[in-house]
């Protein structure tokens, strides 16, 4: 990008933020579109790249900030709102999923005069299609919305973690811009008067944010390859291979899925592994599993409340997979999650599989940095770099045996990483 040389803010506000580049990102986008086939998700996702940088490039400054002081603010609330009314249900079983404002008011029991202000918000943003005045019909993106699993994002981000967000400037200057790294004492609690770690607190809210925010995990990393994807790591080869085919297996672990929320890892481990050997168990906290457990998920799925601050209590197991998990501690509390991991393993035959983003040290992806606010913000934690990771890994007394990156990702991720672990030599 080449900066302009201009004292005069309002010549350079209205300007677009990189013209000079303009016709080269044109160029680019043509030829990635030009080889973009429907089943290489690389092509798909360096298109998008490209796309969004010719936008930031052809916006001035002005309208950038419209933007996100505006357009990405005032679109969250009109979403969320018309997701409690279930306006993209409503339409999705409308003959042509097409209705207009008196009927979807009606049925969703909302003033006209409101929902058609919420509605042409949405149409202007490509949401919902503007078929006629007043009369509006599902895109694909608004049909995905009207499945919980989808649509809980806003609901949780609303309930769980906006109200900090938009408090950590405050937070941030009143605590000399120190790094938060206090989960009892951080931003979270400084901008709820919460006393307790987000995740205490969120188990103990009464207005859905507990299921809306598992609904979010299981759905965020859709899309993107499995940790068991061949692509991503050879399960097969690295685990499978050594557990014995024999009647035996039937009493070896084959993986344990530690803090696995309601199941969906192991779930699309079973499905695309379906004659994998030895037993399979999703571990979490009570409610958690009482969530997972009514989900009807694959019946090789063995269900078990444990603590991970406790010992682990399935010895032996051939893998012990965390995925999210210890980015939502301090170090301190990351080590001491795996430290109650190791007593049940044995040098040269379990594993641990450390499922997190590894950040790099350039060119870091938006959803890696974005997360990483995020958990400044409500865990006081981080998302960490590779020697970061190498660093806490080897203090807990494990040792990293490889570090698998999700070759040809699907996502604007490129961040994701399994780390592969074993007990280190005493
Ligand atoms: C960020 S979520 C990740 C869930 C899942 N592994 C995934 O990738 O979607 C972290 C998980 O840790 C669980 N968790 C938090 N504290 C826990 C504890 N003390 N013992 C066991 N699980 C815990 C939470 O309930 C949640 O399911």
């Amino acid at each position: 990008m080449v900066l302009r040389e201009s004292t005069n803010m309002d010549s350079l506000a209205t300007f677009p933020c990189d013209w000079d580049n303009v016709s080269l990102l044109v160029h680019e986008i043509s030829s990635h579109a030009s080889s973009l086939s429907s089943n290489c998700p690389q092509q798909r996702i360096n298109l998008l790249k490209a796309a969004r940088s010719l936008t930031f490039a052809v916006q001035t400054p002005m309208e950038r900030i419209l933007w996100h002081s505006w357009a990405e603010p005032t679109l969250f609330v009109t979403l969320d709102t018309v997701i409690q009314l279930g306006i993209f249900s409503l339409l999705k079983e409308a003959k042509n999923m097409e209705m207009d404002i008196g009927q979807l008011s009606k049925k969703s029991g909302s003033d006209p005069a409101l929902l058609s202000r919420f509605m042409k918000r949405l149409a202007s943003m490509e949401v919902v299609l503007e078929t006629d005045v007043d009369r509006y019909q599902l895109t694909n993106m608004s049909l995905v919305l009207s499945a919980p699993k989808y649509a809980s994002a806003f609901p949780f981000l609303r309930k769980g973690i906006i109200p900090a967000m938009f408090r950590l400037p405050e937070y941030l200057a009143k605590s000399d811009y120190i790094n938060p790294t206090d989960p009892l004492n951080g931003p979270f609690q400084y901008a709820t008067g919460a006393s307790e770690n987000w995740f205490a607190w969120v188990r103990m809210q009464q207005n859905g944010v507990f299921e809306n925010f598992n609904n979010h995990m299981s759905a965020y990393n859709e899309g993107n390859y499995g940790f068991m994807d061949p692509e991503f790591y050879p399960i097969e080869e690295q685990l499978f291979k050594d557990i014995p085919a024999t009647a035996d297996s039937a009493e070896l672990v084959t993986l344990v899925d530690v803090g696995g929320g309601i199941g969906h890892d192991i779930a699309r481990l079973l499905s695309r592994f379906p004659e994998a050997p030895g037993r399979f168990v999703l571990q979490d906290l009570p409610n958690v599993i009482k969530q997972a457990r009514e989900a009807s998920l694959n019946k090789r799925i063995e269900f078990m409340e444990h603590n991970f601050f406790t010992e682990q209590s399935v010895k032996g197991a051939r893998a012990y997979y965390m995925h999210s998990v210890l980015h939502d501690w301090t170090n301190e509390k990351a080590l001491e999650i795996l430290r109650c991991l190791k007593v049940a393993m044995t040098p040269g035959y379990n594993r641990v599989l450390i499922h997190e983003n590894a950040i790099s040290h350039v060119n870091a992806d938006w959803q890696s940095t974005a997360l990483d606010i995020m958990m400044m913000t409500i865990l006081s934690s981080k998302e960490r770099r590779e020697s970061e990771w190498r660093q806490t890994i080897e203090e807990a007394g494990l040792k990293v045996l490889k570090i698998w990156r999700s070759s040809n990702i699907a996502s604007s991720n490129n961040a994701e990483s399994l780390i592969e672990c074993e007990l280190a030599e005493s």
